[in-house]
């Protein structure tokens, strides 16, 4: 399912129009009518209700579910601002036909006066066509309507106030039980603020052509098993654990080694066919009493039980086994920690995944990145990214796609920018974005694990794109499954625990 920006909604609005043929006015009533139906499925009794409808045409849809309300045998009144000349011509259209049936229209005055006594109070008063802070009377009209509605709010398309493309809230913004959109999510139902005012989001189909979407495709997708789902095939009965792939992980410094141990263990439970942990030689010990199943590769020692900055003597020898690294898990931060990542990622031509103190050596300076001949995928959370980039947290947060996008674009990387709603961009501009949140994974380790999820992945040779998507949307199963009584006691090791359930339920 695509996730628009405002324009990219206009394009396919425009193109169902002016190419097919299909007019507005049938887009609106499809619009309006999916939405009365949202409503009328979750209340079957005649209610009370306020459709607040503005004179674009957000308002035009609020007119055509006011008259599918009323026609169920609702109460309905409208609460109408701005000038009936100013509409499209599909709106007032609409908003004659409420006149001709009756349907009280009534100003912000008189309006605010039944909000506090509404069943439903319906939002159409900005869409998608907002634009800048908000003026009044519409400013004062959503506070009253946050303040004083006791009823259940539905906004339509989009909670009126907030920004379809960065999720700001312009000054005040509806909070809504429940959002009908029409044909594809909005950035603002993923981004915060804005996301947590729309209550439940239902998108419904307002009958836009299959084939003008192919030929204007959004270019953000939620991520869902379609994407990706071909590449977790059973496993061959003939293979061995030579097909499915080896992954290194660089890390696991003193007191961080349980770090690269996640790391190993997620990419085996994905199904890697091997896991070598590569970790300072004074650590294998430890780790050797740690782990089982993953091979350990001991690397020059550094100062208090880190790495030097050398390189093995048999790198050379053992590097072209491997099919993906991840480097960062408990790496620590070492001297010539720099050249070491420069030469490594010169080095080796498979896929890297850099996290946590791999994503670190980079800050400042990402530019060697686009020498590298593989995919690179990188793992910011908001912290890192911003480390990364120089910015501060508020500012990778206020525009989260917008910066994952920038850096994948001008790097030639792929981009998971991890937290409520990770974001995924791939360097010619595309992105997933993930449609749950997963409070579970709110923990210390976490990170480890989707770090050796996406590395198993890209071991095991699956295509970067499917790889992460695939990778992001595990972790946030495994998560969820994870959590058999509360969110608050789920580990690290839990999740890894339930990867295997995960990839059932999708088999
Ligand atoms: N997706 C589709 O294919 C369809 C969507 N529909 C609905 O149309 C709106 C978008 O309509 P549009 O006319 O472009 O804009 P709005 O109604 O959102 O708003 C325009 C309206 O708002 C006033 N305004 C703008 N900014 C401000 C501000 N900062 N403060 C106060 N007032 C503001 C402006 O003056 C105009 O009056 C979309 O969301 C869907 O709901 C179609 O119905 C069907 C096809
Ligand atoms: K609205």
């Amino acid at each position: 399912m695509y996730l628009c920006t405002a324009q990219e909604m206009r394009d396919l609005d425009r193109c169902t129009i002016d190419r097919m043929g299909l007019p507005g006015m049938v887009l609106m009533e499809n619009a309006g009518r999916e939405a009365a139906r949202a409503l009328l499925e979750r209340f079957p009794e005649a209610k009370k209700a306020v459709v607040l409808a503005g004179s674009g045409n957000n308002g035009g849809d609020g007119f055509v579910i006011a008259r599918h309300l009323a026609a169920a045998g609702w109460e309905v009144s409208i609460g109408h601002l701005g000038q009936v000349e100013k509409m499209s011509p599909e709106t007032q259209t609409f908003y004659g036909v409420c006149r001709q049936m009756g349907i009280p229209i009534v100003g912000k005055n008189e309006s605010e006066k039944w909000i506090g006594t509404a069943d439903v109070v319906v939002d159409a008063l900005l869409g998608t066509g907002v634009r800048g802070e908000l003026r009044e009377p519409v400013r004062t009209l959503i506070h009253q309507v946050n303040r004083t509605c006791q009823g259940f709010v539905l906004a339509v398309d989009i909670p009126s106030g907030v920004d379809t493309d960065t999720g700001a809230v312009l000054g005040e913004a509806i909070r809504a039980d429940l959002t009908v959109t029409f044909a594809a999510a909005k950035w603002c139902h993923y981004l915060r603020p804005a996301a947590e005012y729309r209550g439940e989001l239902k998108v419904v189909d307002i009958g836009i052509p299959p084939a003008v979407v192919t030929e204007n495709p959004p270019r953000a997708q939620l991520n869902q098993p379609s994407l990706w789902e071909k590449h977790l095939s059973p496993r061959s009965p003939w293979s061995h654990k030579g097909s499915h792939g080896h992954l290194l992980v660089l890390g696991g410094s003193q007191g961080m080694l349980g770090a690269a141990a996640l790391s190993g263990m997620a990419a085996l439970r994905f199904g890697v066919g091997m896991t070598t942990l590569g970790v300072p030689h004074g650590q294998v010990g430890p780790l050797a009493a740690k782990v089982t199943e993953p091979l350990i590769w001991g690397w020059p020692d550094g100062p208090e039980g880190g790495f030097s900055g050398a390189f093995p003597p048999d790198w050379e020898e053992r590097a072209p086994r491997f099919t993906a690294v991840a480097v960062g898990p408990g790496l620590g931060r070492f001297t010539r920690e720099k050249t070491w990542l420069e030469r490594l990622l010169r080095e080796v031509s498979v896929p890297v995944v850099l996290d946590a103190d791999g994503l670190n050596i980079l800050s400042g300076d990402l530019s060697f990145l686009e020498q590298r001949q593989g995919p690179t995928v990188l793992t910011p959370h908001p912290g890192e990214m911003a480390r990364l980039l120089g910015i501060s947290v508020e500012e990778v947060e206020s525009s989260r796609h917008q910066v994952a996008v920038d850096v994948a674009e001008r790097y030639g990387v792929t981009t998971v920018l991890k937290g409520t709603f990770t974001v995924i961009a791939f360097p010619d501009g595309q992105q997933v974005i993930h449609p749950e949140s997963s409070p579970a994974l709110a923990k210390a380790g976490s990170g480890d694990v989707l770090t050796g999820i996406l590395g198993g992945g890209l071991a095991r040779g699956i295509p970067v794109e499917s790889a992460v998507s695939l990778g992001v949307y595990l972790h946030s199963s495994a998560g969820r499954l994870a959590t058999v009584a509360s969110a608050h006691s789920v580990l690290a090791s839990d999740v890894i625990h339930h990867l295997g359930r995960a990839i059932h339920q999708i088999h």
